[in-house]
């Protein structure tokens, strides 16, 4: 029995889409009457391929993760919503995300279908590969990543230097208004730099923040309007002129940067003795050079560079900005954070991972900003590489799967209040740490971020290093500080915003 015809929620209430859409983006009037009339000739044509008009309208942009919740208390944990003209099978709450991905790990392992990654790394790389290509690269990068010091001593070496840098340029500011956006991803980034490219960037390097705007404006596209219609019309927007395709025009961009770091890798290889991420995958590929069908190739070089380059510089950047304005908003908070700092850690030397045990308060914030901002809200979709029976139906092989990681980390039955910012969600009574198994903003199973380790480190150090040095005032009133996301479709999008750090 296919999932859809028990699982589907109703679609006789969803409008036409070319009616929908067309008339939201007349209103917005971000596109050009000629363009208006090229999408409306599309849409028509990709009527006739939908099965389906699709939940377009209710399914909103804006907040997706919102929208499923609200057809969850409807139609249960388990269902089918039609984003353009595919299937989705959405999982939603602790239990069922548990079951497929942890209980069943190896039949929900696979990735599912996502237009903008698809295009931009042609089933390569890590993040949207599948079978044994993706085994193999996974594995060859999570084993480079602990050779070079991830969940190590070292790694934690190289992010209290490079938080050292961070916290000159944060000097600079002398107590005036900025944006951290900036500074928070050339920090993070050159620590998956030292990893991948083997050296760090200076934050004024114009290149560098070029690159920095790249991958803020991929985050934000993909998460906009235009990424989510995207995500839903891709046949149709494919041969059509609109801001969509300036997301490409960004990972153009990164490719090139990475393609150039690899020819200079090339050039200076001492195979001897590999110093980042891309000289293993060269010796790798010398290796295997006798393998017709390696997976260990240039192509595949230069996307997998590229996943851990963005996937480890945006969203633990995003994190602690996002973090740093909760901060700003609840301002108890941060002082009850720099009491433990000053009391575990002093003023004299710099946090460091062995004091997280004894920071239970500061753990707790750490755990409670990556929980209640839930990152990724729809994890990364996911699909099944046969006709699979979950629970009472059958979701045929190959339909999109949403894992909603937001389902868990805002469970009322384990968090109380879910919606509210409170570090108590992991404390115990007594004060000690609170582990909750609903933690859950890396996924879970087989395609668990393989990036875990580093970017918990990451999070802990910089948000206790940063406190220690600085108390973080907000510019605008308390009361007018919005802390909701701008932007919510497969990430959070936290709002712009300024702070003033005060030497402490
Ligand atoms: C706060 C920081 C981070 C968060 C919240 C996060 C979250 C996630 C999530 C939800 C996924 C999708 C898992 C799934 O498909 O079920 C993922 C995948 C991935 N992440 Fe992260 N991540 C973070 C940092 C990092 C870092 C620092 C790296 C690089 C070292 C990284 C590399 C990756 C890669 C390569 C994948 C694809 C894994 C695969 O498909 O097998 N991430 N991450």
């Amino acid at each position: 029995m296919p999932a859809g015809s028990k699982t589907d929620p109703p679609l006789a209430k969803a409008k036409p889409i070319s009616a929908s859409v067309i008339t939201y983006l007349r209103r917005r009037k971000t596109l050009r009457e000629r363009e208006l009339l090229q999408l409306e000739r599309g849409v028509r044509r990709c009527k006739k391929l939908c099965r389906h008009q699709g939940n377009l309208l209710q399914v909103k942009p804006k907040n997706l993760a919102k929208t499923l919740q609200k057809l969850s208390e409807e139609y249960g944990p388990v269902f089918t919503v039609h984003l353009g003209s595919d299937p989705v099978v959405v999982l939603h709450g602790h239990d069922v995300v548990k079951e497929a991905l942890v209980d069943r790990a190896d039949e929900f392992a696979a990735r599912g279908h996502m237009p903008i990654g698809d295009r931009a790394n042609n089933g390569l790389g890590i993040v949207f590969s599948n079978n044994e290509e993706w085994l193999q690269v996974r594995r060859f990068a999570l084993s480079t990543l602990r050779n070079f010091g991830m969940g190590k001593r070292s790694i934690e070496e190289r992010i209290q230097d490079e938080i050292e840098h961070l916290l000159e340029e944060i000097n600079k500011t002398k107590r005036t208004p900025f944006d951290p956006t900036f500074m928070l991803s050339c920090a993070v980034s050159n620590v998956i730099c030292c990893i991948v490219f083997g050296k760090r960037y200076d934050y004024k390097d114009k290149k560098f923040l070029s690159l920095m705007n790249n991958m803020n404006n991929i985050f934000q596209m993909m998460n906009s309007h235009w990424g989510q219609l995207y995500q839903m019309f891709s046949k149709v927007l494919d041969y059509l002129p609109g801001p969509h395709n300036n997301i490409f025009t960004e990972f153009d961009a990164l490719k090139a940067f990475v393609s150039e770091e690899v020819k200079m890798h090339q050039a200076s290889l001492d195979p001897s003795s590999p110093q980042d991420f891309i000289d293993c995958f060269l010796n790798k590929m010398q290796e295997e050079k006798e393998h017709p069908n390696s997976n260990f190739h240039m192509k595949n070089l230069i996307t997998s560079a590229f996943d851990l380059f963005i996937a480890g510089t945006e969203t633990t950047s995003t994190t602690v900005r996002y973090g740093l304005l909760l901060l700003l908003k609840y301002p108890k908070i941060q002082e009850k954070v720099q009491e433990e700092i000053d009391r575990v850690v002093g003023r004299s030397r710099r946090p460091c991972v062995a004091d997280r045990t004894q920071m239970p308060y500061t753990d707790a914030v750490v755990h409670e900003i990556q929980r209640f901002i839930s990152l990724i809200p729809l994890a990364l979709p996911h699909t099944v590489t046969k006709h699979t029976r979950f629970r009472e139906y059958v979701i045929p092989k190959g339909t999109t799967i949403f894992p909603i990681l937001s389902s868990v980390l805002h469970d009322s039955k384990e968090f109380p209040n879910p919606n509210e910012f409170n570090p108590g969600h992991f404390l115990n009574e007594n004060g000690t740490f609170r582990k909750s198994e609903f933690f859950m903003p890396f996924s879970a199973g087989k395609r668990i971020c393989p990036g875990e380790g580093l970017a918990r480190m990451e999070i802990f150090l910089l948000i206790a290093t940063i406190l220690q040095n600085f108390t973080l005032k907000p510019v605008i009133d308390l009361q007018e500080l919005d802390i909701t996301p701008t932007l919510s479709g497969t990430g959070n999008v936290p709002p712009d915003y300024q702070l003033c750090a005060l030497p402490r």
